[in-house]
């Protein structure tokens, strides 16, 4: 069982967060999926298919740290197994936010095959919870895009479980992971890493 105030606050952090995330114009029409902790055993996660920018109170649900529906008959997230897996291997994280942006979309699909994303030097990487100074390096892993959501839980858990400091991945052509310990510290990685992203398509085109 869950607390029902907690959920309730859950429920109405995740709401909100599709509003800003849709009217940024990173979780365009049913893309993108939410979730936030309720508890050691439970977290509330979007419903399968719901526009992100219009989400209600019955578009959000509960489920269990291995992915399976609470008292609900609804479908979570096809890819409820990649939040379950952060809430697993991280005791401390409180929300997880998955977006479809334009330019993580497409600085994904330029990144050479095997190589992560390395950001070093942008003062704005003190943004990230944990980093204090420009000099740090954030290295953002590249996974290749599947609809075998257990093999990418499996592998993007793995990866992390080996680099726990670092806050957030791509996957090719299809969009970023992201999480913090409350909402807020979620939403400003979001904010963060669309202005890093912009930054390094600018560059790779001022290259060119
Ligand atoms: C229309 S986007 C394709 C599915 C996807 O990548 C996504 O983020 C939304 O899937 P969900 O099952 O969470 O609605
Ligand atoms: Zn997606």
């Amino acid at each position: 069982m869950f607390d029902v105030t907690r959920y309730a606050i859950a429920a109405q952090s995740i709401i909100d967060a599709g509003r800003f995330l849709y009217g940024q114009g990173w979780s365009p029409a049913t893309s993108s999926n939410y979730s936030a902790r309720i508890d050691d055993e439970h977290i509330a996660v979007t419903v399968s298919g719901r526009h992100k920018g219009q989400l209600v109170a019955g578009d959000v649900m509960v489920v269990d740290l291995d992915g399976n529906a609470v008292q609900s008959n609804a479908r979570s997230s096809a890819e409820t197994r990649l939040h379950t897996v952060l809430y697993q291997t991280f005791p401390e994280v409180g929300a997880v936010l998955h977006t479809h942006s334009v330019k993580a979309t497409v600085l994904s699909r330029l990144l050479p095959a095997g190589k992560p994303l390395t950001l070093q030097g942008y003062e704005l990487q003190k943004a990230f919870s944990g980093i204090d100074t420009h000099e740090a390096e954030l290295t953002v892993p590249v996974f290749d895009n599947t609809q075998d959501i257990a093999a990418l839980a499996q592998q993007t858990g793995d990866w992390f479980r080996q680099h726990p400091d670092q806050p957030g991945y791509l996957i090719r052509g299809h969009g970023l992971y992201t999480w913090g310990r409350t909402m807020s510290d979620c939403l400003r990685h979001v904010e963060a890493f669309e202005f890093l992203f912009e930054c390094e398509l600018e560059t790779m085109r001022v290259r060119r």
